[in-house]
């Protein structure tokens, strides 16, 4: 922190490489034990030492790369005051369109209260101080999300708030007692989703516990063994253990009917002997249990499958990182007693569609809440970069793109909440009946908007948007990474012609 008083007389008089001080947004930082180390090299420093850089810095530089290095800081200036915006873990952006309008001061909004407002409040701070800076890392590492982040989320009960409202939210303290568990609605959810994905790291979004999030929400509706449903979700949202869905394999992803992962029954009918390979399993790498999809005696079933030697994990590399724990499973003949099936045998269509419409959802949050972190950054990018003498903003061309980015993110939003009102309002079998096909239209549209903004994205940052670190980082990422959203969950074309074919039901038999 600054604690001297400077003048800007005496800052430039260090300006050489062996002591050398500059000027950023009216603080004075003495550079001359980084001048080696700078990634940017040693000679442009040199060439702005002893003079204030503020611009040349933000032409350059992310804000969080001051807030990474303020270490460097010796003084402010006699006189003067910092005018950039220093973000601080929980605020809320400044910039405009960076929030959804119920977030901002100056709107009213017809679904939000006082308590999705407090759950939004605390969700922000925890992700920023807790989860950012690990996901960042990892992001780049490729490693899995640490058991320290798995034990903080559960003993705030982040774990089981991610699995929406119902019953294992009952008489639980939702981050410090925000929100009670029993008044906790699909808002509440939408908070939690829309905070949790804010890290700027997608492959390690997906690899902290998502898997979890797809999973022990059939293991809560459909496993038939009450008392292991209860160990197994206790396991789950105290963090000890983990689970994932293990339905897509090579042989088939969308359609599911394809699927050759066999369940046979023992000769005495207590125990299915599992045998097949499953792939693309988010979190599968570490997870205790799987949520399989088999082919059994006369249709498809989902059987409960512990970790044993009959289990294999392998991991698959993909366009994102390796943090999501992408992973590749062979059963070969691995033991579990029948107790373990969800539903009813060969009947396991109802208990993975009935699954599906939350999961979409919420993939739905996080890509809209994503593509306004995109946004966001276009938005001040082209507001500070200087090009041919000028902002980026002064040009037509990037203000049309702007204002594109910016409807996408309103329109899909606006959306997003009216379904979510449904969710709220409607009973789970009127949902199962009635919201299959606008969610799948939803999801469908959404990655279509996160299409155009990663292209749109990336034209405004020009190289810095093909580049994996620096000021175009997140665009460079979203546009890498955009396409899980339209692939995981129900393909972006096969749902929206779910949503039609859903529609064709309801049609009038009268010639209109
Ligand atoms: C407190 C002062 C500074 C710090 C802590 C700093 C730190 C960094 C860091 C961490 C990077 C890597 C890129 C990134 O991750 O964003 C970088 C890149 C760079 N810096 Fe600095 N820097 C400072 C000041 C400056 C100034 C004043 C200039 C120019 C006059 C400058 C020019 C550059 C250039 C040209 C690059 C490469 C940018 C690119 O590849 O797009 N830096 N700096």
């Amino acid at each position: 922190m600054p604690h001297e008083t400077l003048t800007r007389e005496s800052v430039a008089s260090h300006n050489s490489a062996d002591d050398l001080w500059i000027i950023i947004d009216h603080k004075v930082y003495d550079l001359s034990d980084f001048v080696d180390a700078h990634p940017g090299g040693s000679v442009v420093l040199e060439q702005v030492a002893g003079t204030d850089a503020t611009t040349a810095f933000y032409n350059l530089h992310r804000h969080e790369v001051l807030q990474k290095f303020s270490d460097f800081c010796i003084g402010v200036l006699e006189g003067e005051k910092p005018e950039v915006v220093d973000p601080q873990p929980g605020d809320l952006s400044v910039v405009p369109y960076a929030e959804p309008l119920w977030l901002r001061p100056q709107f009213k909004n017809p679904y939000f209260k006082d308590s999705h407002r407090r759950l939004q409040k605390a969700m922000r701070e925890f992700v920023d101080k807790y989860v950012k800076p690990e996901a960042r890392e990892k992001e780049q590492d490729g490693t899995y999300v640490s058991q320290e982040l798995i034990d903080r989320m559960a003993e705030t009960n982040i774990l089981a708030m991610r699995m929406g409202p119902g019953k294992h939210l009952h008489g639980r303290q939702l981050l410090g007692g925000v929100v009670q568990g029993e008044e906790f609605d699909y808002f509440h959810d939408l908070v939690v989703s829309q905070e949790m994905c804010r890290t700027g790291a997608r492959g390690f979004n997906d690899g902290n516990m998502s898997g979890m999030v797809i999973s022990l929400s059939a293991v809560h509706q459909w496993l038939n063994d009450k008392a292991l449903m209860k160990q197994v979700s206790d396991d789950v949202l105290s963090g000890k253990k983990k689970i994932s869905l293990a339905i897509t394999e090579a042989f088939a992803g969308s359609d599911v009917a394809g699927i050759r992962t066999t369940a046979e029954k023992t000769p005495d009918g207590k125990h299915y002997i599992i045998n097949g390979t499953k792939k693309w399993i988010t979190n599968g790498m570490f997870s205790d249990y799987f949520v399989t999809g088999c082919r059994t005696k006369k249709g498809f079933s989902v059987i409960l499958v512990p970790r044993s030697d009959a289990v294999e994990t392998k991991p698959i590399k993909t366009s994102y990182s390796s943090a999501a724990a992408t992973t590749f499973i062979e059963f070969n003949n691995a033991k579990v007693p029948v107790s373990h099936l969800l539903g009813e045998e060969d009947k396991g269509f109802t208990v993975i569609m009935s699954n599906f419409n939350h999961e979409r959802w919420m993939m739905c949050c996080a890509t809209i809440r994503t593509m306004r972190t995109v946004t966001e950054e276009c938005f001040k990018w082209a507001n500070q970069r200087l090009v041919f003498g000028k902002r980026l903003i002064e040009e037509p061309v990037i203000r049309q793109k702007i204002a594109k980015m910016i409807s996408h993110c309103e329109a899909d939003q606006a959306w997003l909440e009216s379904i979510t009102y449904q969710m709220n309002n409607l009973s789970y079998a009127q949902q199962s009946k009635a919201l299959g096909g606008p969610i799948g239209l939803l999801k469908s549209f959404v990655t279509r908007s996160a299409h155009e903004i990663a292209d749109e994205a990336v034209n405004i940052f020009g190289g810095r948007g093909l580049t994996q670190t620096g000021m175009g980082s997140i665009a460079e990422q979203f546009h890498r990474t955009y396409k899980f959203d339209a692939i995981l969950g129900g393909a972006e074309e096969v749902l929206a012609d779910l949503g039609v074919r859903q529609a064709l039901k309801g049609f009038p038999k009268a010639m209109l």
